[in-house]
């Protein structure tokens, strides 16, 4: 306890694109095991900082370390991470099932087990049926549902997840929410963005908020709900709305 390796860790991490700071100076560290909800409004810097994490981008000045590993070490960092990005990488020629397959190859997973777990996946996620049609057929929300079975199949310490309930129908979005909650109690850390508001105030242990760049607030959702000015009935979207209001829009407060 306390000396477990944390899941992610940066310190001063930022990125400048030409005349840009997509990412400012952001430290903060996440603990082995948490549900971290990332929320920012459009442009606050959310998919700068998971593609840094993930090691697709590199840093301006700043370090990050992902299950104790350097993020300017890609070999080290990405057996321990899963990804999925707002667009799922997918080959369009390959069927679902195959699409799977080719990726548990190349995390070098037992084939047996890489079977089993596809298998599982593909059932509960109700894709079984369409898994041997190619993918370039798939809708957007089956393409989403093995976008996120190839992030987490070969069960990396931490999933980076952009938007995973994006394009699901009610039913596919709730096994999302209950997958997302089992892999979290399997120790499995989840870096979760999204913008819906209500999935992260259900799954999320710790919530981090990212506006123009800068790590603005920090805190389990039922906390920064409480601080909203709404006050004891304020809810998460009420917090996010005031964290990230531009000061010029403020409200004037009564004197
Ligand atoms: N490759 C790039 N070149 C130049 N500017 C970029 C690049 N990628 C991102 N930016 C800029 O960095 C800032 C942060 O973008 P980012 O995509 O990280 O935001 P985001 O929080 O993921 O937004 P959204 O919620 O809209 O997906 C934006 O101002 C964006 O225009």
């Amino acid at each position: 306890m306390g000396t477990e390796t944390p899941a992610i860790e940066m310190a001063g991490l930022t990125k400048r694109y030409d005349d840009t700071t997509a990412v400012s100076d952001v430290t903060t560290t996440i603990d082995a095991g948490t549900v971290y909800g990332f929320l920012g409004p459009n442009g606050a810097g959310k998919t700068t900082t998971m593609k840094m994490l993930t090691t697709l981008v590199r840093p301006t000045s700043g370090t990050a370390h992902v299950a104790g590993n350097p993020i300017t070490d890609r070999e080290s960092v990405t057996p321990h991470i899963g990804y999925l990005p707002e667009e799922p990488p997918l080959y369009e020629e390959l069927s679902g099932r195959e699409q799977l397959e080719y990726v548990a190859g190349l995390r070098e997973l037992p084939t047996d087990e890489a079977t089993d777990r596809i298998e599982r996946m593909l059932d509960r996620f109700d894709l079984a049926e369409d898994a041997d049609k190619r993918i370039s057929d798939y809708s957007k929300g089956m393409r989403q549902k093995v976008g996120v079975i190839q992030a987490v199949l070969h069960r990396p310490a931490v999933a980076f997840l952009d938007e995973p309930t994006s394009g699901l129908d009610p039913r596919a979005a709730r096994t999302m929410r209950d997958t997302i909650a089992e892999l979290a109690d399997q120790e499995m850390t989840i870096f979760l963005s999204t913008h819906i508001l209500p999935v992260v105030a259900e799954l999320a242990d710790e919530v981090g908020v990212i506006h123009g760049g800068e790590l603005v607030a920090e805190g389990h959702p039922d906390k920064l709900a409480a601080e909203a000015e709404a006050g004891a009935g304020g809810t998460l979207e009420d917090a996010f709305l005031e964290i990230t209001q531009d000061p010029e829009e403020a409200a004037p407060r009564a004197e």
